[in-house]
């Protein structure tokens, strides 16, 4: 059974190089986590008191400001971090995806990275062989498959890494905002693949700063502020706290579309 259970956990990052004596006593920013100069190494505290527990079936979107904590959170969720602090439990498989370009080599081939990159993932030798075609079809990519990945464009390298992450079968999908920054004309048709891809996962997180992909793929949703779990609710409900609007107010009738056609009961207003 797919599960991870978060306990009161902390993760502070000590910064060693840091010029302390030219760190303001208190933090006014709004950005980031809490600075803490008590200590002769100042300490930023990216998460505070963290719990949380989810299961199979669950799609929770995080928000929050910039250096609010999703990302940390989301390598808290993976195993990544221990937390400095608490607990964290986590059983099944985890393909974290946050940046598209980890686990790619630019000296092998297309098809070479393809096999590298879905191990990387969590999926076995023999899967991928089945998949690789498939892949390949996808990205459009064509003879490129067979050159050096380092003589590929930015959209091109892109396309495979989607490619792949759109192919795995994963129990726990951990997703950063950097997937839903790629070219919106490849999105697109992406965007059925990764719906599917959501809907054979057992468990996503996803942090993004877009509401339609956040309401197409998440019910429920975390708003992460300052390190700690603001609040958390349905993603109609944190959205709209979060935002200070309803997020269906200016939905475009194409997003609704999708919207309703993955999980209506969000749609209907407030599961
Ligand atoms: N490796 C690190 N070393 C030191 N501090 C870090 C590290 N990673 C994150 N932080 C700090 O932890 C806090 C939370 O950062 P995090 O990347 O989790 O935020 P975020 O909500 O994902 O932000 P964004 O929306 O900008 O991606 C920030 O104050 C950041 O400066």
């Amino acid at each position: 059974m797919v599960s991870i259970d978060v306990s009161n956990a902390y993760v502070d990052f000590p910064i060693f190089d840091a010029k302390s004596r030219s760190l303001k006593k208190k933090v006014l920013g709004k950005v980031g986590g809490k600075i803490g100069t008590e200590s002769r190494v100042p300490i930023i505290e990216a998460l505070h008191d963290i719990t949380i527990s989810l299961r199979e079936g669950d799609r929770v979107g995080l928000v929050g400001h910039n250096g609010a904590g999703k990302s940390t959170l989301l390598r808290l969720l993976s195993g990544i971090y221990e937390p400095t602090r608490g607990s964290a439990r986590i059983k099944g498989r985890v393909a974290p995806v946050f940046d598209l370009g980890v686990g790619m080599d630019p000296e092998i081939s297309g098809y070479e990275n393809i096999m590298i990159r879905g191990l990387y993932l969590g999926m076995t030798r023999k899967q991928m062989e089945q998949r690789v075609d498939d892949i390949a079809e996808f990205t459009e990519l064509g003879d490129y498959l067979s050159m050096p990945l380092r003589t590929y464009s930015t959209g091109m390298r892109v396309r495979l890494a989607l490619g792949v992450v759109t192919s795995i079968d994963p129990e726990i999908l951990l997703l950063d905002e950097g997937i839903g920054a790629v070219d919106a004309a490849f999105l697109n048709k992406a965007r059925d693949r990764l719906v599917d891809l959501v809907h054979r996962s057992g468990l996503l997180v996803f942090a993004s700063h877009q509401d339609d992909l956040l309401l197409e793929l998440c019910t429920s949703a975390v708003w992460m502020d300052e390190g700690r779990m603001k609040l958390r609710g349905s993603l109609r409900e944190v959205l709209t706290a979060y935002k200070g609007k309803d997020p269906f107010e200016n939905i475009s009738a194409e997003v609704a579309e999708r919207i309703a056609a993955g999980h209506p009961v969000a749609v209907k207003g407030g599961e």
